[in-house]
């Protein structure tokens, strides 16, 4: 059975985080093993309290999988601090890990950071560099580019820069767009749009995570990245039309509906 690693950090509510990570490569039926980076008090309201690991745990817990399950590809989520970045970094290069998706999580959907201010830096100098692919939404994608986001040039503009951070590839996703859901890749100098009509439903706590866990499992099993992330956006979709509604936030997405 292929396996896909995540490393990120718990969401006690569930929707995203290791948790909707966990979800996602199980109902695309691969194997998931995971290196948690910090637990998260959240709820579909906000977060609450942030508990980092130490950066010797995190090791620790990347030897185990390392030297005992090799994964088929790698997704990174929640990492909070520069010297869990490097930890991550050092291992990946260690171990030699294949098909690395970044998804650069800064902020959460409920608006409380994730990542500390001075750990973006470390971000684009050592974790992106090792990566197949980022997945930063819109905010994300301003904060990497440093220029503001407010039409489809810019979009593509900032997709060409970014993607000389990373091994070539980014996809940057258009859920905070009003009006529609249109994803864009870069890969290998070509532009692509992933269009996607939006889905009328407020509960996307977790979106951002899923998506690149279930980019990370299209990889896995071989496919090109176009394919995986056209595959990942069709999850995405489905997930979000059944339609949970749990919590008094921004609820979680359904996992359990027919891919
Ligand atoms: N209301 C929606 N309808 C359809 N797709 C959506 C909606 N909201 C988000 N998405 C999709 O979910 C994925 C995650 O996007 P986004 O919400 O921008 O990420 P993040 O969770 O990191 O902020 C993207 O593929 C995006 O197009
Ligand atoms: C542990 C953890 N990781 C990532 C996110 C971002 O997810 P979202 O952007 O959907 O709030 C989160 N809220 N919590």
């Amino acid at each position: 059975m292929k396996t896909v690693l995540t490393i990120a950090g718990s969401d006690s509510s569930g929707g995203a985080g290791i948790q909707a990570d966990i979800k996602t490569i199980t109902a695309h039926g691969l194997y998931a093993t995971s290196a948690i980076t910090a637990l998260t008090a959240q709820n579909t309201t906000g977060v609450y309290g942030i508990m980092e690991v130490t950066p010797e745990f995190l090791e620790n817990q990347l030897d185990c999988i390392f030297k005992d399950i090799y994964p088929d590809a790698v997704k990174i989520g929640m990492v909070s601090s520069a010297a869990l970045i490097e930890v991550i970094a050092d291992k990946l290069k260690v171990y030699k890990a294949r098909h690395i998706v970044v998804d650069p999580v800064m902020v959460s959907t409920s608006g409380s950071r994730l990542l500390a201010e001075d750990a973006s830096e470390t971000l684009i100098r050592n974790l992106i560099p090792l990566a197949q692919v980022i997945t930063p939404n819109i905010p994300e994608a301003e904060a990497l580019c440093g220029a503001d986001i407010k039409s489809v040039g810019d979009m593509e503009r900032a997709a060409v820069k970014i993607a000389g951070f990373t091994k070539g590839a980014v996809l940057i996703k258009g859920g905070h767009n009003l009006n529609d859901a249109n994803d864009l890749l870069y890969e290998a100098g070509t532009l692509e749009w992933l269009n996607g009509d939006r889905i009328d439903n407020p509960n996307t706590h977790g979106t951002g995570c899923t998506l690149s866990s279930a980019i990370a499992c299209g990889l896995a099993k071989g496919s090109t990245l176009p394919e995986s992330v056209k595959a990942a956006k069709s999850y995405i979709s489905g997930a979000l039309r059944a339609n949970l509604n749990l919590g008094h936030g921004s609820g979680p997405l359904n996992h359990m509906f027919d891919i």
